[in-house]
Formats: C-alpha cells, sequence, structure tokens
C-alpha cells in the first residue's frame, strides 16, 4: 500500500500547478488537432511590439506554435518606430488613412528600419525562445511585388479635405502578385519566416507596404487557415469605446465613411474583409498588448478581438 495516512480518494483535491499545466494540455487537444499543419499568418504590428516583456512571450508563443505542428508565418510592421526615426532626423510624419505618404528619401531611411532593425529583433525574438526564425523582406525571392498606390480619400482629413479626393502617396505599394516559394522554402525546412513589408516596383524599386496590407496579401497567396492581427486596442471599437465582438463588411464600411473606424485601423479592417473574402477561413482584429493573445485566440472557445465577417 502506498497510500499515505491523510489521503482521500474519493475527494476532489484542487489541481496542484503541474496538474493544472497538465489540464491545460488536454483541454487544448482539439484546438491542437484543428490546426495541426495549417499556415497562420501573424501581423505583429509596431504597437504591440513596444513593451519587452510582452515581446518575449510573444517570440515564445510563437515558437510554442510551430511545436505544435502549425506553420507560422510572420508579418511585422514598425510605423512606430520609423515615425521616431523621422522625428529624430527633423521630419514630420504625415498619414492619409493610415497610410504614410513616402517620398524618395523616405522610403529609404524605411527600408533601413523595416528591413534591418525591426526585421531582425523580431526575427530574434522567436529565435531565442529556441525555434528557428529567418527574417527577409517582400523584395527577398520576389515575395512581394507591387505598383505604385492610386489612393483615394477614404474619410475627410484634418483640414476639410473632402473623401474621395485623390491623393498622391509616393512610394507606397500596392501588391499586385505575391510569390510564396521563399515562405514554403523556409516552412518546408521547419524556419519560421518573419517578413517585413516591402515590396518591388515594376522598375525593381522599393515600395513602402503597408504591414496589414503585406500581411493579407500573404495570407491569401498561401491559403492560411487565420490571419491574427495584432495591435495595440482590443479589437474594433465602437462609437463608444466598446469591443465589437464581431463585424461585417457592410458595417465596417460604414463606420469607415462615418469616421468611427480611422487612422491605422482603416487598412486593417479592410485587409480583413479582403482575407475572408479571398478565403482566408477567418482573420481576427486582437490585442497585442495582452499576454498570450495568439494562444488565447486559436487555443480557447472564448473570442478574443474582433472577428471580420465576409
Ligand atoms: N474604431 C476603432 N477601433 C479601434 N481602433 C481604432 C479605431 N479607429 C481608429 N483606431 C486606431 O487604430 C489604431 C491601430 O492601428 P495602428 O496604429 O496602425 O496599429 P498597428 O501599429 O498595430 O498596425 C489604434 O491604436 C487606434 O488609435
Ligand atoms: C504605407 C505605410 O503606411 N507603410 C507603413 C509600414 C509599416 C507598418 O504598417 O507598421 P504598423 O503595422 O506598425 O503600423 C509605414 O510606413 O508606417
Amino acid at each position: 500500500m502506498n497510500a499515505t495516512p491523510n489521503s482521500q480518494p474519493d475527494t476532489p483535491q484542487p489541481l496542484g500547478d503541474e496538474q493544472m499545466t497538465a489540464s491545460v494540455l488536454a483541454h487544448a487537444l482539439p484546438y491542437l488537432r484543428r490546426y495541426a499543419g495549417d499556415t497562420i499568418v501573424v501581423k505583429y504590428g509596431g504597437h504591440a511590439m513596444q513593451q519587452n516583456d510582452l515581446a518575449a512571450t510573444f517570440g515564445r508563443d510563437v515558437a510554442l506554435l510551430k511545436f505544435v505542428g502549425i506553420n507560422p508565418v510572420i508579418v511585422h510592421g514598425g510605423g512606430p518606430q520609423i515615425s521616431a526615426m523621422m522625428k529624430r532626423l527633423g521630419v514630420e510624419p504625415h498619414f492619409v488613412d493610415g497610410l504614410r505618404v513616402t517620398d524618395a528619401a523616405m522610403v529609404e531611411l524605411i527600408e533601413m528600419v523595416l528591413a534591418g532593425t525591426v526585421n531582425k529583433r523580431v526575427a530574434d525574438l522567436v529565435t531565442r525562445a529556441g525555434a528557428l526564425a529567418v527574417g527577409l523582406s517582400g523584395r527577398d525571392g520576389k515575395l512581394l511585388q507591387a505598383r505604385k498606390a492610386s489612393h483615394q480619400r477614404r474619410s475627410p482629413g484634418p483640414h476639410g479635405e473632402p473623401a474621395g479626393e485623390a491623393v498622391d502617396l509616393g512610394f507606397v505599394g500596392i501588391p499586385t502578385k505575391v510569390e510564396p516559394r521563399v515562405l514554403y522554402a523556409l516552412l518546408g525546412a521547419g524556419i519560421i519566416p518573419v517578413v517585413a513589408p516591402l515590396a518591388s516596383g515594376p522598375g525593381g524599386e522599393t515600395l513602402n507596404v503597408n504591414a496589414d496590407t503585406a500581411a493579407g496579401a500573404i495570407a491569401g497567396a498561401v491559403r492560411a487557415s487565420r490571419l491574427l492581427m495584432l495591435t495595440d486596442v482590443p479589437g474594433v471599437l465602437d462609437g463608444n469605446g466598446n469591443r465589437l465582438a464581431e463585424l461585417s463588411a457592410g458595417e465596417a464600411r460604414q463606420m469607415i465613411a462615418e469616421g468611427h473606424i480611422t487612422g491605422g485601423m482603416i487598412p486593417k479592417v479592410e485587409t480583413c474583409l479582403k482575407a475572408v473574402e479571398q478565403g482566408a477561413k477567418a482573420a481576427v482584429i486582437l490585442d497585442g498588448r495582452q499576454p498570450h493573445s495568439c494562444l488565447l485566440e486559436l487555443f480557447t472557445e472564448g473570442g478574443q478581438g474582433t472577428l471580420i465577417k465576409p
């Protein structure tokens, strides 16, 4: 007999830490099976990556996804990091509908920040967590090809500029073709691709692509089963600041037209709509400031963020 004198086999005991861990893993089984072998594109926004402890957690979560048999592809932003560098050089950033007006000199700086500093930092977060990540930009391996954007204001500008007005955004790219071979090569070798949102224009010039747009284009090309957009708000907020659990195309368009969705949230929502219309199974905008937001979204039933419906 191994039973200790105090043991009461018929009374449920509270779970200790180790049993709790085992229980959490067991509960995750159906979700692990659901996503096994799937490709999941995670857009890691520049705002979400600003806190160091959360960034390390993000790196570990991505590594965990890989170790449980999911193929994560990371597409990162870096808008705040670009703006900070511009300000250090005395240049004031200028955005229209969440898109940065980019002149020829600026696109060089943007490539340095995105494909240099930020890309290597994000790849390093994952590598330090024990998985192999390789950083590349959309200009590598013909991954992202684009044309210059011809943009019309979605909503009135801050100085009374009317919606519908044509705006020259300069070296801002709209993806025209995605060549995902380089991603498959990396995934096939067990490596997590980490992509900086730059593209090659028709003449080989560098174009600055909004990271949400780049993530959506890549998610479509690799037929991702999920597109997760990590940002710095709990999801899409209504006029009273409450998170919307779901958002349809019609509702989103109305909120944009009425000015309830503005700035960087516009390309995010538009990208999610396009991704689900093009066949992605789901697109979710969620709070990257919440620890383990990717794991909560994928491995629990409780919905996080805002689910975008076609
Ligand atoms: N209706 C809305 N709901 C939530 N956020 C909104 C909304 N309208 C505008 N935003 C803004 O969009 C921002 C997220 O976009 P962005 O700054 O581009 O983030 P990221 O760097 O993560 O891509 C939020 O911080 C918020 O200021
Ligand atoms: C055209 C355009 O706006 N490009 C973005 C690219 C980075 C980005 O999108 O970063 P976040 O996801 O952190 O906002 C920019 O220059 O800021």
